[in-house]
Parts: structure tokens; sequence; C-alpha cells
């Protein structure tokens, strides 16, 4: 179905990936995904770019994933896409009534007609029969594209609460934990702009730039923007192995060598970040355990830190060997929403989110990423996310971060601030280009 062509990258010259990303900016539909060649446990390619869709499935209804099943062994082709956050009334069987200003569909996948796949040394080119007499030529211009120079732009956003009514809200958020109704909540907040009018390529190269995180990504379907910068693996399977990498426990960087290491320190020995991380743990442990062979279910890092250019993070590291019998849309439902964004119990944190936050999530704290025609796929958890509908000239970012009994609002509040300085910076950003 797929004609595959393989390039040496070494022959390629430099700045490939983002070569590869200024070319693809003439497509309608774009997903790029880059791991910014970090060293994260499980790494797979370097980055991908899929473009131009020869079939869509878009879903703003019930039975998205079922969709998504029949779409899958339908095509029996690589797709690229997302699920946003809202899926979960889907499966919780919630419905939410937040406000919306960005208006993106629940699910949306491409099979695209053109797929560059770069790892290790090897550019891997998959494109449908229908255009594959256009790699060679697609593959000199992309050797010849101009990366332009990112434009600086100034624009500030507003927060959706003032500090105050965030921290009353974590109060009343905290009151149900002290109540035993659940025990830990991923509590969120956005951060928007009307009529924002943004170069949404300029401004992902700058966040990539400036953020270099693993699971980053350009998302454009249609006038739906993603320009994420997440650190944050939800899901990957290869051949019959699952791996989840949830983050809980978040530090900003220090400007000093000394302090910064104090930081690393502090956060990898503090008992709060600990505990809200181990919460999580069990949870990813008990989702897995759902699809998964007898005892194969193994915590393989615990409350490791990596650090990245804005932050440190305490991540750890859960796998399983899946059934078989598990289709790639069962899996993914059996532990969407990833436990990190909701809280625990599951079902009950996600009620008491909903409650108190008022912004609709939509795709931050859902998923970008592709699943392949052998079944496998790797997704990400959309947070350190801009997310732009370029009709409405809506801009917004939302950011979050677990409660749990030790919880102290005010600082809260500054943890949100630190993970969404970055997207604050590049869209102020004057001084983040690199030659
Ligand atoms: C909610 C966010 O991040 C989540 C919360 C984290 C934390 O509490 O330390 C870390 C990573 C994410 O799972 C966000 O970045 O908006």
């Amino acid at each position: 179905m797929r004609t595959i062509k393989l390039f040496h990258k070494s022959l390629a010259g430099k700045n490939f990936e983002q070569k590869l990303l200024a070319w693809g900016q003439k497509s309608n539909e774009i997903i790029y995904l880059d791991s910014n060649q970090s060293e994260h446990l499980y790494q797979n390619y370097e980055a991908i770019l899929a473009v131009d869709a020869f079939t869509a499935l878009k879903s703003d209804d019930l039975y998205a994933f079922e969709k998504l099943n029949e779409y899958q062994s339908k095509t029996k082709d690589w797709l690229f896409g997302y699920l946003s956050y809202d899926l979960k009334n889907d499966i919780e069987s919630i419905t939410s009534k937040n406000e919306d200003h960005l208006l993106f569909p629940e699910l949306y996948f491409i099979q695209p007609k053109k797929i560059w796949l770069l790892k290790d040394d090897i550019i891997e080119a998959h494109y449908l029969k229908m255009v594959d007499d256009e790699i060679e030529d697609d593959f000199n211009s992309i050797l010849k594209a101009e990366i332009p120079k990112s434009k600086s732009q100034l624009l500030e956003f507003s927060p959706r609460w003032q500090k105050e009514e965030y921290v009353s809200k974590a109060k009343q958020v905290l009151s149900h934990i002290q109540r035993g109704d659940i025990y830990e909540v991923n509590f969120c907040q956005e951060f928007f702009r009307e009529h924002a009018e943004i170069d949404p390529y300029a401004t992902f190269s700058n966040l990539n730039l400036a953020s270099k995180a693993p699971f980053s990504s350009f998302l454009k379907l249609e006038n739906f923007y993603a320009l994420c910068a997440s650190p944050e693996r939800f899901l990957r399977k290869e051949n019959d192995k699952l791996i989840s990498q949830p983050i809980k426990g978040t530090s900003k960087r220090g400007k000093e060598i000394s302090e910064d290491e104090k930081l690393k320190s502090d956060l990898k020995n503090d008992p709060k970040e600990i505990s809200e991380n181990i919460m999580i743990v069990d949870l990813v442990r008990n989702d897995l355990s759902k699809t998964a062979t007898k005892s194969t279910v193994n915590v393989e890092e615990l409350c490791e830190i990596y650090s990245f250019e804005q932050v440190h993070q305490m991540i750890s590291t859960i796998t399983s060997l899946v059934k078989s019998s598990y289709s790639v849309t069962e899996i993914l439902e059996s532990l969407f929403p990833m436990g990190s964004m909701t809280g625990a119990p599951k079902h009950s944190a996600i009620k008491i989110a909903e409650k108190y936050e008022s912004t609709k999530r939509g795709l931050y704290s859902g998923a970008i990423g592709y699943i392949t025609p052998e079944n496998d796929f790797d997704f990400n958890v959309v947070i350190r996310t801009l997310l732009y509908n370029s009709e409405t000239k809506y801009l917004s970012y939302m950011v979050g971060s677990a409660l749990t009994s030790l919880a102290d609002p005010e600082r809260e509040y500054e943890e949100c601030l630190v993970k969404g300085k970055a997207l604050q910076y590049v869209v102020n950003a004057t001084t983040v280009t690199e030659d």
C-alpha cells in the first residue's frame, strides 16, 4: 500500500528536522512529532512528519473509540492525530458544561499521504502509491527548504482566574481530599488571548527551541493548531509491550549550577512530590493490569528526576505485556484519560476537577500521536501546549498541578506559573531564535 524509500541522514546535511517541518508548512494537514534527540527511556523515532490527509476521521459524538477502531480496521494504515480529554465523557459517562472557546473536535485522525520517519542515521519516506513518484522531488525540496527566522510577537495572556480565585477554588477542592472523596486531583486553570494574530509555525519553532521537550509536536488540522512542548509520554505499544511514563513532581531550574543541583535534589527528596508520583504509579499499574498478561506489570523506574530546559520533572516508567486479544482502541480506552492528568480515584477526581475548573480541557490533557499498521502506537500527554483556532483567533493554554492533602494552594499556583513560563515567553519572544 505504501512505497518505502530510505535515505542516509548523514548525507542530508544539518537541521534536517527543521527543514522537514518548514517544507511541510505548505500542506493542509500537518502532524510533526519531535523528540529533540532526548535520551528519554524508550525513545523511538527522532522525529516524524505526516502530511496531507488521504482520509480523515473526526468525531464530536459518543462512541468515538468505536469509530476509531472501525477506521483503523478499514484503513490498516498509519494514522496520526489526537484524543481530546473530553472523550472521558464517553468512557466515564460524565458530561462537561465548562466553557470551550477553542472548539476543537473531540477526536481527529488522518491517514496521511506522505510520512517521513527519522531514526538513527536513516530517513524513511512512506508514501501512498498515488504520490510515490514525488518522493525524490520532495526529498530534494526538503534539502532546499528555507528555515524562516522566527518573528517576534508581543502578546499578553489574560488569566481566566485571578490568583485569589484560584486559591479559593483550590481550597474547596482540598476539602474533598480532607473528606476522603479523593486523595489526589490534577487541578487546572486557563490563560488565554482573544483576537490573537500569531504565526503558528514561528511560535512553535520558538517554543521547541526554548523547551527541547521529548514529546513535542506541531499539529495543524483545518483551523485547529496545537503547538506542543510536552515532556510526558502517555502510552507506547511496541509488539506486546506497553510503556507508560507519568510525571508528578515539578521544580523550576536554577540560574546557577549549585542552585540548580539543590532544586533537583530537593525535588528528589520532597515527600509531597514522591507521594503524588507514587499515587499515580499505583493508578497506572491498576489501569495496565486491565489488559496485561498475568504478573507482567512492572515499575521499571520510580521517581527518577529528568531535567528539561525550564523544569526538573519526576518521572516513573511502568510497563506491562498486553494480551494479544486486545485491540489498539481497547488498550487506549482502558487507560484514558491518563491518571497523571486526572488524579485518584480516577472517576471521582475527574468529576471534582470538572466541577471546580471553568474551562473545558479539550485537547489539553489529551494525547497526540500515531498508530502503525502493525498495531503499535505512541501517544504523548498534551501539556505545555498552546492551542489556537486560526478562524476565531482564540489562543489559549492551560496549566495544572496535583493537589494532595499536603498541598499549599499558594505554592501550587506558583508551580502552575512555572509550567506556563515557556509558553508565555515564546509568544512574547524577541530573542529565542538560533542561527
Ligand atoms: C498539569 C500539568 O502537568 C501535570 C502535572 C505535573 C505535576 O503535578 O508535577 C507534572 C506533569 C503533568 O502530569 C501541566 O503541565 O499543565
